[in-house]
């Protein structure tokens, strides 16, 4: 769906994007992680067709956005920074989307506004909280039925109860039309549980880019414990990081959980378990053994 090559971007001297490379499948939900100033806003400004590249490439479905009406209908974007006519209402903006987007669909935007029971759609949206804007943001960029959404830190502001019932709406359109969706945060753990890929941006571009499943299967953390010392680690299994404790040996292992078992058991351990691993951990124990500094990256 996305396609971005050897993408630069400086502005007055200071290099926002690097090089980048980055890759979102169609029908993925693609977290874009990365600390301040990484660059996350400057590359979604790119794909949504704002900024132009110094250098590189940027295809939506094959095609450069730049000047691609009909591609740009196909888009909802929801900035990190809303901003909306200044005496408009959320009734005047759906008009407005209406004879933006062709694909503006009215009564699903009624039917999904009630489950936003703080909104007037009658007053001014300057006079709401900031909150109460991105649920007027929400609900106009769902009713277009985006074949791409992208979101630049979608949540901020938002509160528990408002982020659930915003991530099971996106969820339900994803699941019934297929949309790809694209979201930017600075923490990897508000993603884990949404995301179905994740690229790792820092100092203006992508250092490690994944999807789930690959994920899940390239790191394992096993326990064991042996009568006596831990003996060699059979060929075949790196060993990322290990902590003993008394005969007790915790173990993060590069490969698939099925081959550390086996190979662990063959060394008749007193005791194997193989542990579950969060996003986090497995992003940690994978960039640690590329060198890099990663809790300045993920937290
Ligand atoms: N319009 C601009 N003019 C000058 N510098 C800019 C502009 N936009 C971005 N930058 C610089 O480019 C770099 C990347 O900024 P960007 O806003 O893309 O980062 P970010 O990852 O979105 O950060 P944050 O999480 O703080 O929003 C920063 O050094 C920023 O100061």
């Amino acid at each position: 769906m996305i396609q971005i090559d050897n993408v630069s971007k400086s502005f007055h001297g200071t290099q926002a994007l690097d090089h980048l490379q980055m890759h979102v499948p169609k029908g993925a939900i693609y977290g874009l992680v990365g600390p301040n100033g990484a660059g996350k806003s400057t590359i979604i400004r790119h794909i949504v067709g704002a900024y132009r590249p110094d250098e590189g490439e940027i295809l939506i479905d094959g095609e450069n956005i730049r000047e691609n009406a009909s591609i740009k209908e196909k888009i909802a974007y929801i900035p990190d920074e809303i901003f909306y006519f200044a005496q408009a209402t959320t009734l005047d903006m759906m008009h407005y989307y209406k004879g933006l987007y062709p694909s503006f669909d009215e009564q699903y935007f009624y039917k999904i506004c009630k489950c936003f029971p703080m909104l007037n759609l009658k007053k001014p949206i300057r006079s709401f909280s900031k909150g109460t804007i991105k649920q007027v943001a929400f609900v106009l960029a769902l009713s277009i039925h985006p074949a791409l959404l992208v979101l630049d830190e979608p949540v901020d502001g938002l509160d528990p109860v408002m982020r659930r019932q915003i991530w099971s709406l996106i969820m339900g359109e994803v699941a019934d039309r297929g949309t790809t969706v694209l979201v930017s945060s600075h923490n990897l753990r508000e993603l884990e549980d949404v995301c179905d890929h994740i690229g790792i941006l820092s100092h203006g571009h992508i250092i490690l880019e994944r999807s789930l499943d690959n994920l899940q299967s390239s790191v394992t953390k096993v326990q064991v414990a042996f009568d006596g010392d831990l003996p060699p680690i059979p060929e075949g299994l790196q060993v990322l990081h290990s902590v003993t404790n008394g005969r007790v040996s915790t173990l993060i292992l590069k490969g698939q959980p099925r081959e550390a078992q086996e190979k662990m058991a063959a060394l008749h351990p007193l005791l194997l378990d193989v542990l579950p691993l969060s996003l986090e951990e497995i992003f940690i124990y994978e960039m640690e053994g590329e060198h890099y500094e990663v809790k300045n990256i993920l937290f």
